[in-house]
């Protein structure tokens, strides 16, 4: 018989202008690993903060291992035994594994904080869950996924017995993600429980027990995961069918737009090269550190390159900043969008009409009504949740808030369109609503460069794929010889 560790039950939270939660129950099992899906803005992060004490619910009752949860209280949730693992994680970067470990948990002799008792602690720990990690490295050196199982270490230091995961593997490559699995077996047979929130639903098949599903802010369903179909679970998060997941109607043509000979910069790149038509989507595929993201930033004036030549429609380009690319017709879609894309404390309806104001303002005015359709088509086309296009976009959920950006660039009617792993954070909807703007943008003659370390997606919304590998291309391949396979094997 299953135990019960916790019950939140109609629990309701608002914020002004939107009820994120309305009154909804989540059960979490003993040793179970649990997935929360739903569609953006339908309430995940929302029920995760509020177990985490960031904030307190309006009404409802949460029970942990028969007692009530109290709420509101960072502190007091970590000591009950809940720790939450963001995507952007929380560790001192100068400190070593082991202190973070430890950190706030400190052992002492006779009074005296012992370094050597901590790592000996860390070290039990690590070995509990089966990882191996350098407990003397300097934390903000390592690569998120080591750094994200020592969050992990740290969770399992303070005795948690309920471990939230928002999107772990969102920076992770399938080689992590196939150890962060293991890692969460062995949580499970030491019978903590892991909420696993994510959008990618083969993942949650392969590694969750039963799955707890929300709909814009209300309670639809808790179910067991086995035997459960992909189609039923997005099903059950839209509230409709959703069959054709990628539609292509485009045929490139043969109008050579961007040519990239020998592209370099020192550390990053080496002898990029590659050609992009007009009304093609070129995908761009590899491992994560692969030098996708930086030839993307050079191509949009980000950093400017050592070596190499960059033509647009024939003329050489060097753009020492993203203006100049923009005017040359280019806009990218960051991977980032905390760091390069959002305006924090702006409307949304800034934040999407920023990269054309200038088309819309003059002799000092802004026309109003040129702005608001520019907004309401975005909204409308993209599926903006937000109170209103004034709603500050930092309150927004993530996805939502990567809709907006994506929004922005569209607005520009660029020739070229780079996407950073555009579908990052995105629910299973939106995400087919991109896939078909990007197919509508190529029919209409844009030139697309699509990065993604979804290999389904890019191989589907491809006509070629550059694959990467050590910052350089590995190959080069056409439609007919998309594999799986061929490029994993180019990308290791
Ligand atoms: N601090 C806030 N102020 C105002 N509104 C907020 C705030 N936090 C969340 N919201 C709103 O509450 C709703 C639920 O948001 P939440 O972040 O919980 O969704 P989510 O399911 O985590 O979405 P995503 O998959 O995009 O991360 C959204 O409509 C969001 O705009």
């Amino acid at each position: 018989m299953a135990v019960v560790l916790l019950e939140a039950k109609g629990v309701s939270k608002s914020f002004p202008g939107v009820k994120a939660l309305d009154k909804v129950d989540l059960v979490i099992h003993e040793g179970e690993v649990h997935g929360l899906i739903g569609e953006n803005g339908a309430g995940k992060s929302t029920i995760i903060k509020i177990l985490a004490g960031v904030y307190t619910p309006d009404e409802g009752s949460i029970t942990f291992q028969g007692e009530n949860l109290g709420a509101g209280n960072i502190e007091n949730m970590l000591n009950r035994g809940i720790s939450i693992i963001y995507q952007e994680l929380c560790l001192v970067p100068y400190l070593k594994v082991y202190e973070n470990i430890m950190l706030g948990n400190e052992p002492c002799k006779r009074g005296i904080y012992s370094a050597k008792e901590a790592k000996r602690r860390a070290a039990q720990i690590v070995e509990k869950i089966g990882i191996d990690l350098p407990l003397e490295a300097e934390t903000g050196k390592l690569d998120i996924a080591v750094q994200q199982m020592v969050e992990i270490a740290k969770a399992l230091s303070r005795n948690s017995k309920l471990i939230i995961m928002d999107e772990p593997t969102s920076s992770l490559t399938n080689r992590e993600v196939e150890k962060l699995y293991k890692i969460i077996e062995n949580l499970k047979k030491q019978n903590i429980s892991v909420l696993f929130v994510s959008h990618k639903l083969e993942e949650i098949q392969e590694i969750c027990d039963r799955i707890t599903v929300f709909r814009d802010g209300q309670f639809i369903e808790t179910r067991d995961t086995k035997g459960l179909s992909r189609d039923e679970m997005v099903y059950s998060m839209v509230g409709r069918e959703i069959t054709n997941y990628y539609t292509t109607t485009h045929v490139p043509t043969k109008e050579k737009i961007l040519e990239v000979r020998n592209l370099g910069k020192k550390g990053m790149l080496r002898n990029v090269s590659f050609e992009l038509y007009k009304g093609e989507v070129l995908g761009f595929a590899g491992l994560i550190g692969a030098g996708r993201s930086e030839m993307a930033q050079i191509l949009f004036g980000l950093y400017t390159s050592d070596e190499g030549e960059i033509l647009v429609n024939g003329k050489k380009r060097v753009f020492h900043n993203p203006s100049e690319a923009v005017n040359a017709g280019i806009a990218m879609v960051p991977e980032n969008r905390k760091e390069q894309g959002i305006i924090p404390q702006m409307g949304v309806g800034y934040n999407i009409t920023l990269s054309v104001l200038k088309q819309f303002i003059k002799y000092a005015r802004v026309n109003k009504n040129r702005e608001k359709s520019i907004i309401d088509k975005y909204f409308t086309s993209l599926r903006i949740k937000a109170s209103s296009s004034e709603q500050i976009i930092s309150n927004l959920s993530g996805g939502n808030q990567q809709k907006a950006i994506f929004g922005r660039w569209l607005a520009t009617n660029p020739q070229i369109l780079i996407l950073d792993e555009p579908t990052r954070g995105i629910d299973i909807g939106a995400k087919t609503e991109i896939y078909s703007i990007i197919d509508e943008l190529a029919k209409q003659g844009v030139a697309i460069i699509m990065i993604s370390s979804e290999l389904p997606e890019v191989m589907n919304t491809s006509d070629r794929i550059v694959v990467m590998k050590h910052g350089t291309v590995s190959a080069t391949l056409n439609k007919e010889d998309f594999s799986q396979e061929k490029i994993m094997h180019n990308s290791l």
